[in-house]
């Protein structure tokens, strides 16, 4: 089967990149502007195998790697032409604008199209890299699953198969507004226990939400929440750590890069507020994002909260 990746950011590139080794892939978007090295995978050079176009490809699997954010408006301008065909949802986060998740956007925009998700531990440089990268695959159709699996694992991209889209997605998602809070506590000199501490808590709210959402909870174990979770949260290579790191020290932050849990920490705090499940960690990211809130205050508030059973 013929495999295209849909936007050629650093994710979209790297997974062009790997999955070359299989056979021609083409690698779509918009105003592409550079030739032989993305800018925003650096020291990657393309191999010829690689089409880069500005043109809808027409291959049966499409893999779309475009931030959370701008899903809609993608979905709004080339929905109609990708319906009836696999897509393979690569983002992590939750719209904003509709508390939706990039995959359910996918489905509504598609109908007549089989729906998965790749998601887990792997920073688009180490894919590029070659180096080994274990993911999972969501699909909630099991046989579809399979022949997806198969299609897209290398022998250095390996891949598992779960059919809790939901789990997986979200584990993807709300790791990236933790791994924010990791990077605040670092960045504000609270020290390593205090990370681990934020870390094992904010864990405990992904599983909370991801579960009330409809999650089996020991997805969230998995690569695509634990797995991801630990390798976001302890990086440098994170944008969202780097930017957690840059509130804490009350430095700016380049807003052109790509930190998918900010708006979702927002997207996520405006749910649990509505719902009433306890996102205490990511509702104060949304405040810190949003300016509302100090870093001082917002570990005061952290403190101050009741004692309680583990
Ligand atoms: N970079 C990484 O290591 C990984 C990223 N991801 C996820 O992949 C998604 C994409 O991230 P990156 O590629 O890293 O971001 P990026 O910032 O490197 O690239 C984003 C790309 O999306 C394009 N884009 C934005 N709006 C668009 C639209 N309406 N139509 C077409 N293209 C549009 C931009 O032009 C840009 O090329 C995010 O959800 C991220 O969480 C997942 C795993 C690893
Ligand atoms: O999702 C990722 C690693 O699995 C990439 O993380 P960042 O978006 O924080 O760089």
């Amino acid at each position: 089967m013929n495999i295209a990746v849909l936007g050629a950011g650093a994710f979209g590139t790297a997974l062009a990149v790997t999955l070359s080794a299989r056979g021609p892939v083409s690698l779509w978007g918009r105003r592409i502007g550079w030739q032989g090295e993305n800018p925003l995978l650096p020291g990657v050079t393309l191999p010829g195998s690689v089409d880069v176009t500005e043109t809808l490809p027409e291959a049966e699997i499409l893999l779309v790697a475009i931030p959370a954010q701008a899903t809609g408006a993608f979905l709004s301008d080339h929905g109609a032409r990708l319906d009836g065909r696999a897509l393979v949802s690569c983002a992590k986060g939750i719209d904003l604008a509709t508390g939706r998740s990039p995959a359910r956007m996918l489905a509504e925009a598609c109908p007549g199209s089989t729906v998965a998700v790749l998601t887990g531990p792997s920073f688009a440089a180490d894919i590029a890299r070659g180096l080994p990268t274990a993911l999972t695959l969501a699909c909630a159709d099991g046989q579809a699953g399979h022949r997806l699996q198969h299609a897209l694992s290398t022998p250095v991209l390996r891949l598992y198969r779960t059919t809790d889209v939901t789990g997986a997605e979200l584990g993807g998602a709300l790791k990236n507004v933790i791994a924010i809070a990791a990077g605040v506590a670092i960045g504000a000199g609270l020290g390593d226990s205090a990370r681990a501490a934020i870390i094992t808590r904010g864990f405990a709210e992904m599983t909370r939400f991801a579960a009330a959402k409809g999650a089996d909870p020991e997805t969230l174990t998995g690569l695509s929440g634990l797995g991801d979770l630990i390798l976001t949260a302890t990086s440098e290579q994170s944008r969202n750590f780097r930017y957690g790191l840059a509130l804490g020290r009350a430095e700016a932050f380049d807003p052109h890069v790509t930190v998918e849990g900010a708006a979702t920490a927002r997207a996520v705090a405006a749910i649990a507020a509505r719902t009433g499940i306890e996102m205490p960690v990511s509702t104060l990211i949304a405040g810190l994002a949003g300016g509302r809130v100090g870093v001082k205050q917002a570990v005061e508030l952290l403190l101050a909260r009741p004692l309680k059973e583990e």
